[in-house]
Formats: structure tokens, C-alpha cells, sequence
């Protein structure tokens, strides 16, 4: 990607195995990259089915929602907004695919550096084109969201993450429960995190943002995340199967 030094920083931030299978891979997207995925999270915000408060078994979520490819509500996929205005899903942009694909190969070198004696790395990235769901999620000031972890796909293939404006802390805990062992990793404007392999199925959460501390070019008041997934469903059919409850 064209990520490269980030700006002000005396060192640049390097690649990180948060754990095994999950890697952190700081100022991956440059400033025109991080631009371009935020103008296309302004269109798909819009109506219809659009940016949408999610209800949850625990309550109302802080962070506001968009699905692309199928529609994410708790806790299966939908092609509609089921839980919105019932319109069907945008679709899924090869583009976002294209990056998903060569952020997770490229998170794959750099856990296969790091996980020696293992030259596979503990995962292999997807085919090209097999992205093909996508969450956006709007933090405003304030909004966090709680432990939990991504289950509703069928596919063992990574999740991509790209974050956009201001920082946060990204806690990324253990397949096990919502408790610790947890490592807390600052996520900023351009960063992107991968977890796949033995950390696919971990609980992770956003505990809090850092408000104002967004790159003040890009024009952002709060923080974006997108999470390129593969989803494993069969989009052409009628009502995909979710998962059961997480
Ligand atoms: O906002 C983030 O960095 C994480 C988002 C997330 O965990 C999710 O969409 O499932
Ligand atoms: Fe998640």
C-alpha cells in the first residue's frame, strides 16, 4: 500500500504480532488511500441502508453501523436491512476487496517473519475475490464497543481492519472468554489490523477513542473502522444462514 513514515513521529511504528495470527501493521494506508475509504464510508452512510443505531441482547450500541455485501445485525447476515429501513444491503466493492486481499498477504509475511520455524506464518491469505462483506463502523466521541468477537461468518479466512480519523485503543483479548490475557494496541488513522488463524476467534473490543486526535486533513470528527470479511454464506441466496448467537 502507499503507507509509509507517519507524520511527526521520530520512529517509525513497526509491524506487530499483537498474537499469534494477529498482526498489526501501522500507517499502512497513506493520506490519499485513507481519503478515497473515507469518502466511500460518506456515500455508503447514506440512505438507503444506510448508517444505522444497532441493537444488541446488551442494549444500544454507541457505535453507529453500515453493512456492505450482506447486512450484519445481531447476530446474523441479512442481503436487507432487517434491522433498519429494510432495504438491501450495498454492495460489496471489488476495490475493498483488492485491499483486504493484499493487506492480509502482506500481514502474513510479516507473521511468518515473526513466527519462526513456522515459514507459512500461522495463516495462509485468501484467494483474491473472496472478500466479500464488509462492516463500517462511526464512532462519535464516547462510543466504544464492548468484548466480543466475529462469528457470524462461515470462513476461517483473516479479518481485515482499516481505522480512519481518531486514534483508539484496539484490546485484543483470547478465544477463550472476554476476560484477560488481553493486549491494548493503539490503532490510528491509517493503520490496519489483521487477525486469522489461531486469533480469527478472538474477543476484541474498543475500550475508548482518543477524540481530536485524528489527522485534521482528513476532516473527520471521531473515528472510522472498516472490517473486510469473507463471509462463506451464499450471497445469492434468500436468507443467508447466520450463526447462532455469540
Ligand atoms: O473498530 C474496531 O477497530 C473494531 C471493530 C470490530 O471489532 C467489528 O466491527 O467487529
Ligand atoms: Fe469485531
Amino acid at each position: 500500500m502507499d503507507g509509509g513514515f507517519p507524520d511527526q513521529e521520530l520512529f517509525p511504528r513497526e509491524p506487530a504480532l499483537v498474537a499469534p495470527g494477529a498482526v498489526h501493521l501501522p500507517a499502512h494506508l497513506g493520506t490519499e488511500r485513507q481519503a478515497e475509504l473515507l469518502a466511500a464510508c460518506r456515500r455508503w452512510a447514506l440512505p438507503p441502508a444506510g448508517l444505522r443505531t444497532v441493537r444488541t441482547r446488551g442494549g444500544v450500541m454507541s457505535v453507529r453501523q453500515v453493512g456492505l455485501g450482506l447486512h450484519w445485525y445481531p447476530y446474523a447476515y441479512a442481503r436487507t436491512a432487517v434491522d433498519g429501513d429494510g432495504a438491501p444491503v450495498k454492495p460489496f466493492p471489488d476495490w475493498l476487496g483488492e485491499w483486504a486481499h493484499a493487506t492480509a498477504a502482506a500481514a502474513a509475511r510479516t507473521a511468518a517473519e515473526r513466527t519462526p520455524g513456522d515459514a507459512a506464518g500461522p495463516w495462509e491469505p485468501p484467494a483474491p475475490g473472496e472478500y466479500d462483506v464488509a462492516l463500517v463502523n462511526f464512532y462519535p466521541e464516547g462510543a466504544r464497543m464492548g468484548m466480543h468477537r466475529d462469528q457470524e461468518e462461515r470462513s476461517p479466512a483473516p479479518v481485515v481492519s482499516f481505522s480512519l480519523g481518531d486514534s483508539c485503543v484496539f484490546r485484543f483479548g483470547n478465544t477463550e472468554g472476554r476476560g484477560r490475557p488481553w493486549r491494548d494496541t493503539e490503532l490510528r488513522s491509517g493503520d490496519a489490523f489483521v487477525f486469522g488463524g489461531p486469533a480469527r476467534l478472538a474477543y476484541h473490543a474498543v475500550p475508548r477513542t482518543r477524540p481530536g486526535s485524528g489527522p485534521e486533513r482528513l476532516g473527520l470528527h471521531g473515528r472510522v473502522n472498516v472490517t473486510v470479511r469473507v463471509s462463506g454464506l451464499d450471497l445469492a441466496s434468500e436468507h443467508p444462514p447466520g450463526a447462532p448467537a455469540r
